[in-house]
């Protein structure tokens, strides 16, 4: 059969894109391999459950509570991810494995054997990441080791949890399981959580976590895991830990394998990530590549941004690039969440800006009373000569929320003044831009 586009993987990007291709009449083909991802990694198994947990046991609830919650959103998200697609008629969804054939011919697999073969002038990768493990002597073969999607599938709360790893994703699970109440042990070779961030903040952070109870070893190799009855028993280059459980949260790699890229004639990169240009062709020219699986910034957003960029290419000007999506947010949600866009100053001073820092601690902002939460600080960046704002870092509570006006700021030149006599609502986290920005 022929299609006007071919997607393999139901995420961000791809479902988007087969949804606004099959309104305007395209004929698509979208390729998921499991039932249990359709609508992708972000609502099935990380970003929508995880936050779900976390806010269910910030509610106070029990791990089993916050786990049936969870459930009930993730099943009634899958289920309207798959409608919104199989109810538009000019979009066929097929729940298989696919792999090339050639560089327009795609395959799809019942089991091992090749069950139909597809063909499209135009053909979108989108097929995500998955956990990067570390080759650690027994890390295959011990019991209660999961990575993140394992920890959210577990029926009971471990009463002790070692993690390895504080990045994103460890940092999350450590505020969560904190908060549910496991004794959390954190190993990873950096030699401080948050080592690229402010350092205020990542000091802040560290302090706050280890306040709450978790217990870190940095800059620590691991290098055997074994089982003692059913505990994990995790040896490092200094000491030895036991725990109920360990997650490990050491990363996320392309999902490449099995694809068959080299019939297409598509290349990777350095880092095993399929390769891409501006406009997110690979070396294929009529294959596409979008969201983790072309590497670079792993996020939601940032595979529903590919979505603009291949949409541009199809059906608009092809203006919109990887190179014009402006300034990229993030946000960590730990308690309370970290969230950064731009750059900090350290980076700022070495791309040869000269400086002025704003800084709020939380306590001095009125809403903290109302939150009952003091804990944080608010840092700013500003170009001394242009009154840019080049960045900031935000630790508090709401951060997730209004770090997204800054972005604007950066975008849109707003300068730093108008940020600073801007009119806020109060009592608000945003109200204190009046003082952030008042550098
Ligand atoms: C625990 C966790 C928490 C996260 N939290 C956040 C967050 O809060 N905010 C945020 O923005 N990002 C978060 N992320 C990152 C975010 O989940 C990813 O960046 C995003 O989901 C990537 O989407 P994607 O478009 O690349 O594809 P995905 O959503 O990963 O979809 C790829 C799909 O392709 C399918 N597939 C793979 N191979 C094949 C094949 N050969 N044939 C057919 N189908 C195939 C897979 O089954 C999958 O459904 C989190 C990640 C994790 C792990
Ligand atoms: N809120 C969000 O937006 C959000 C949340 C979770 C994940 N994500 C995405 O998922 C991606 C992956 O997250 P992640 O936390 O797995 O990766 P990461 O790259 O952020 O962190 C990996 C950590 O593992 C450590 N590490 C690596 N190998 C190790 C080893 N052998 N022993 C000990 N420590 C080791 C590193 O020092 C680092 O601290 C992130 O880059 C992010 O884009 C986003």
């Amino acid at each position: 059969m022929s299609y006007d586009v071919i997607i393999i993987g139901f995420g961000k990007a791809g479902k988007t894109l087969a949804g606004a291709l099959g309104s305007d009449g395209k004929k698509v083909a979208l390729i998921e391999k499991s039932s249990k991802m359709y609508g992708g990694t972000c609502i099935n198994v990380a970003c929508i459950p995880s936050k779900t947990l976390i806010e269910e046991a910030g509610r106070g609830q029990s791990f089993k509570d916050a786990m049936d919650r969870k459930i009930d959103v993730v099943n009634a998200l899958n289920k309207k991810n798959y409608d919104n697609l199989a109810d538009n008629e000019k979009v066929d969804v097929y729940t298989n494995t696919a792999r090339f054939k050639d560089s327009k011919t795609v395959e799809i697999l019942d089991g091992e054997d090749v069950k139909e073969e597809f063909t499209s002038e135009t053909i979108v990768i989108n097929t995500g990441a998955k956990s990067n493990i570390p080759g650690i002597e027994g890390i295959d073969t011990t019991k209660n080791i999961f990575d993140s999607e394992g920890i959210m599938e577990l029926d009971h709360q471990p009463d002790s949890l070692v993690v390895l790893g504080a990045g994103y994703i460890s940092l999350e699970f450590i505020s969560l399981f904190t908060k549910l109440g496991t004794k959390v042990t954190v190993i990873d070779r950096a030699e401080h959580v948050l080592i690229k961030e402010d350092k205020d903040i990542g000091t802040a952070v560290y302090d706050d976590l280890v306040e709450a109870g978790v217990e870190f070893v940095s800059g620590t190799e691991t290098t055997k895991v074994s089982n003692d009855g059913d505990s994990v028993v995790v040896e490092t280059d200094n000491a030895t830990f036991k725990a109920d459980a360990m997650l490990v949260a050491t990363g996320r790699v392309p999902n490449t394998e099995g694809l068959a890229l080299e019939k297409a004639g598509v290349k990777l990169d350095d880092d095993g990530a399929v390769a891409v240009d501006d406009n997110l062709r690979t070396t294929a020219e009529n294959i596409y590549a979008v969201g983790d699986v072309k590497g670079g910034m792993q996020f939601t957003y940032i595979s529903l941004d590919d979505f603009r960029i291949v949409h541009d290419q199809l059906k608009g000007d092809g203006g919109r690039t990887t190179e014009n999506r402006g300034a990229v947010p993030y946000t960590v949600f730990i308690d309370p969440p970290f969230s950064k866009v731009g750059m900090t100053a350290s980076q700022a001073r070495k791309k040869g800006h000269e400086v002025l820092e704003g800084k709020v601690p939380v306590k001095e902002i009125p809403r903290h009373k109302v939150n009952n939460d003091e804990r944080g600080v608010f840092k700013a960046v500003v170009d001394k000569e242009t009154d840019k704002v080049l960045g900031a870092s935000l630790y508090g509570k709401g951060s997730e929320e209004i770090i997204n006006i800054i972005k604007l700021a950066i975008d849109h030149d707003i300068p730093a003044t108008v940020l600073k006599n801007n009119i806020y609502t109060h009592p608000t986290m945003a109200e204190s831009f009046n003082n952030l920005f008042d550098v």
